[in-house]
């Protein structure tokens, strides 16, 4: 049969707040969430935890799989937890070194095709906010609500200096915008699943805008298409 929980896609460059909104619409309606990002970014770090190298495709393949993660969804007062073999590992998978080897092995075919099946199994009822760079062009096509989420290079790295001052040691805005850049280009101009908007997605540029604005203009979005009920 076929599955007809409602998905709303977020997709966008590194900083662009896709986590933090879709955090707080799935919240909000009820709904379930994907953080694909997660996925690709267990993935680099389990392998190097195995010593596994990010170029090698076919046992980067049989490790995501076999990967062994859970998703413990977010309740009051407490943020979606994940664990991965039996460890909590929420914070450790969030560095900028794990996030590009996550661009790294999220480069690999193999990989992708092997992470689809475990995305598409949270489309349930009743209903799925994703986020992503591919979730309304490859993994959820038909989704009735796509955004493309942006802001400025400059703006994302401001963001997530805010974000990781004082929690990361030596962090500094300058190397930040560095490999915001260097994963923009990669996650761009990837041959497979590159990111990009949808043919039918929404853009908003959130440069200028507050989160409560983001949420904003997306709540109208989803009150225009009746779908959350
Ligand atoms: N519109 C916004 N204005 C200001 N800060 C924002 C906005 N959206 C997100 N942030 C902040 O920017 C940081 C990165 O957001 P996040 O949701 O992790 O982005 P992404 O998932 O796209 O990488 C977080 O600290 C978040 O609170
Ligand atoms: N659907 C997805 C999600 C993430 N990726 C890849 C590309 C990204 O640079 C890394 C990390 O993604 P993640 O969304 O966690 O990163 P940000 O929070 O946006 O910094 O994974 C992908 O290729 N496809």
């Amino acid at each position: 049969m076929k599955n007809i929980a409602p998905v709303i896609t977020i997709d966008g460059p590194s900083g662009s707040g896709k986590g933090t909104v879709a955090g707080i619409l799935a919240k909000r309606l009820g709904w379930n969430l994907l953080d694909s990002g997660a996925l690709y970014r267990l993935l680099a770090f389990a392998a190097h935890n195995h010593g596994v190298d990010l170029t090698n495709e076919e046992l980067l393949k049989k490790l995501a799989a076999h990967l062994d993660v859970q998703f413990i969804a977010a309740t009051d007062g407490q943020l979606q937890r994940i664990i991965l073999e039996g460890d909590e590992v929420s914070d450790v998978i969030r560095t900028e070194s794990v996030g590009s080897g996550a661009s790294q092995v999220a480069a690999l075919p193999a990989v992708r095709e092997a992470l689809l099946q475990r995305q598409r199994a949270f489309q349930e009822a009743p209903g799925l906010v994703a986020d992503g760079r591919d979730m309304g062009t490859v993994v959820f096509p038909d989704a009735p609500l796509k955004i493309f989420l942006t802001a400025s290079a400059e703006e994302r790295a401001r963001r997530r200096y805010l974000q990781l001052k004082g929690k990361v040691e030596g962090v500094s805005l300058s190397s930040l915008l560095d490999e915001i850049r260097a994963r923009d280009e990669r996650d761009t101009q990837r041959a497979v699943a590159p990111l990009k908007p949808a043919a039918d997605a929404i853009q908003l540029d959130s440069t200028e805008l507050s989160i409560d604005q983001v949420l904003e203009r997306i709540m109208s979005e989803i009150a225009i298409r009746d779908i959350a009920g």
